[in-house]
């Protein structure tokens, strides 16, 4: 697993008013939005890609185009979803599918209860999104199912991850170089309850309300 970690004066300026208890819904989405965008220029740093000849005003030249199959990008339900746009502004012909998944707050464990997604991914470069990371369950179950379906390799894309989660990817599948995951800070445990201190609370309520 190679873990990439955002070093950006503007990731750090924005996950601070992100983190604020102040930030209402609408700026909370818009600075997630943005955030994404940034760290997706890391994130694809390794998209497939193909020789493309074009001819420019001046000359005939080969330049590149992403490959065939194209991506896909799958955000986690709910809070993944709100970093869908800024993933496909950057990838707009990646193909989407979901996954809804919802961590039980009293066991931790994670639950899948929705799935649209192809059968098969062989040869697949999947975009993993979901902004927090913190026992690391959620992610461990959702890596597991695209890999075995055949992905070629996932690109985990995550906001806040907390040390013990990256300990729990890093044991279930350390060895795996197919694997990036792409986080905008790592921050300092796991509370209690299990969320991440200093975190931003619950990213599903602050994103869509409580449910
Ligand atoms: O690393 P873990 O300990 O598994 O926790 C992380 C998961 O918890 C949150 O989702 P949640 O279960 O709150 O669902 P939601 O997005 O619908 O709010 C978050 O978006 C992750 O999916
Ligand atoms: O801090 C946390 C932990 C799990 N899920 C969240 O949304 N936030
Ligand atoms: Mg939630």
């Amino acid at each position: 697993m190679r873990l990439h970690v955002a070093d950006h004066p503007l990731v750090a300026h924005k996950l601070t008013v992100l983190r604020d208890e102040n930030t209402a819904s609408p700026t909370f989405r818009l600075l997630v939005d943005e955030l994404v965008t940034l760290l997706a220029y890391e994130a694809t740093r390794e998209v497939r890609v193909e020789p493309h000849a074009i001819v420019t005003p001046v000359t005939a030249t080969v330049g590149i185009k992403l490959a065939d199959p194209r991506p896909i990008v799958v955000p986690i339900l709910r809070a993944g979803l709100g970093m869908l746009d800024g993933m496909t502004r950057l990838l707009p012909t990646a193909e989407v599918g979901f996954l809804g998944m919802k961590r039980d707050e009293e066991t931790l464990e994670a639950i899948t209860y929705a799935n649209r997604l192809p059968d098969d991914l062989s040869g697949r470069q999947c975009f993993l999104l979901d902004p927090m990371l913190a026992t690391g369950g959620t992610l461990v179950a959702a890596i597991n199912y695209l890999f075995e379906r055949g992905a070629r390799d996932v690109t985990a894309v995550c906001l806040l991850a907390a040390p013990e989660g990256l300990k729990l990817l890093e044991d279930a599948m350390g060895d795996r170089l197919d694997l990036k995951v792409v986080v905008a800070a790592v921050d300092e445990r796991l509370n209690e309850k299990s969320y991440i201190v200093p975190g931003l609370g619950d990213a599903g309520d602050r994103l869509y309300g409580v449910v």
